[in-house]
């Protein structure tokens, strides 16, 4: 008997598009299955201000091939530098959804982020009055602070005092990774989201290390025990709440993975549905899927749900390429590391 589920059209509330050939590569392999994502902001040089994220967009808009339908939801980088009033009418003309937070040094592109969060509370006051959210990588950038505890410490020393200094701040902590992450989210109130990616619900910090080094593994902020991958699952699968799909799908050609100093992301655009399927279906949630990919996050951003539907069919293993080629380069594909069962009809 052959299984379906369909559910509502899918968003992506943390996606990495880049720019060129690259963006070109990569675009349809999101805009095939999703209806809207949250692009992320750091290019070289960064989407700062919103005359650069409007013509960001247009990039986009340009690179979508005919026939797709897709709407990229616009975010800010934010600087130390950035004009309280920029943002605002960014926010206010509908142009961007979100401000990106990067600690500067925390990860791919984040030299122009955050040093001293002192001068960026004028805007944080901004968009906190306007209800604009405020997407955080929450990693802190300490060199005495361990990679695997970098989560946890930013929870304590950095983000509860900036959600306590700015009440009314709508914060989403992008890509959690820990259990800690998992509880202050829960313990928050519905002025504070996560996203979750696919890959943190698959792997943990041996699959990255045991055997062999795995550059496709390897993102930020870092897998982490199992413990935490699977408080990660249990938030994912829990149904209405403030957890959401935020892929972090992030592309780098394979040369700059499979180097002596590998870039961080996974690459999971293309696959992500079939692996969600599989995951909810082994935590026996698949009645919970269509929360996490399309209701949870539409509602924390206050987006109406898509009214589009798309239908996942199981059968026999499904099988992807190993890479998809762009024009940039090749660029490898996520691997669970066991069958995939559920394809997109
Ligand atoms: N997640 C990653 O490992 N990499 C992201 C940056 C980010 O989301 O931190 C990237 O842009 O490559
Ligand atoms: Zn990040
Ligand atoms: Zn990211």
């Amino acid at each position: 008997m052959t299984q379906s589920l369909t559910i509502r059209r899918p968003d992506d509330w943390h996606l990495h598009l880049r720019d060129g050939a690259m963006l070109e590569g990569v675009l349809p392999e999101t805009a095939r299955h999703f209806a809207r994502a949250i692009v992320m902001p750091n290019l070289v040089p960064p989407v700062v201000t919103a005359a650069q994220a409007a013509a960001y967009r247009e990039r986009i808009l340009a690179a979508l091939p005919e026939g797709m339908d897709f709407t990229p939801l616009m975010t800010l980088y934010l600087t130390e530098d950035t004009d309280p009033n920029d943002v605002i009418a960014a926010a206010a003309s509908g142009l961007v959804q979100a401000v990106k937070l990067y600690p500067a040094g925390a990860t791919t592109n984040s030299a122009s982020g955050v040093r001293d969060f002192d001068r960026v509370r004028a805007v944080l006051e901004a968009m906190a009055e306007v209800g604009l959210p405020l997407c955080v990588h929450g990693e802190v950038t300490t060199p005495e602070v361990d990679i695997f505890d970098r989560e946890a410490v930013f929870i304590d020393k950095m983000l509860d005092p900036i959600r306590r200094a700015t009440p009314g701040l709508r914060v989403v902590m992008e890509h959690i990774t820990t259990r800690d992450g998992v509880d202050y989210v829960r313990a928050g109130g519905e002025d504070l989201g996560a996203t979750i990616t696919t890959h943190h619900l698959v792997i943990n910090r041996n699959h990255i290390l045991v055997g062999g080094i795995k550059p496709h593994y390897y993102c930020l902020p870092v897998a982490k025990r199992e413990e935490h991958r699977l408080a990660l699952r249990a938030a994912a699968t829990s149904g209405p709440g403030r957890f959401f799909l935020g892929t972090d799908s992030a592309p780098h050609i394979d040369a700059l993975k499979e180097h002596a100093c590998g870039c961080a992301g996974c690459f999971t655009a293309t696959n992500t549905l079939s692996i969600l399927a599989e995951v909810f279906e082994q935590d026996e949630a698949l009645d919970r899927l269509e929360t996490f990919t399309s209701l949870n996050g539409r509602a924390f951003y206050g987006l109406p749900p898509n009214e589009a539907r798309i239908t996942l069919v199981k059968g026999d293993p499904v099988t992807y390429p190993a890479k998809i080629l762009t024009g940039a380069g090749p660029v490898t594909l996520f691997d669970p590391g066991y069958a995939l069962h559920w394809r997109v009809a």
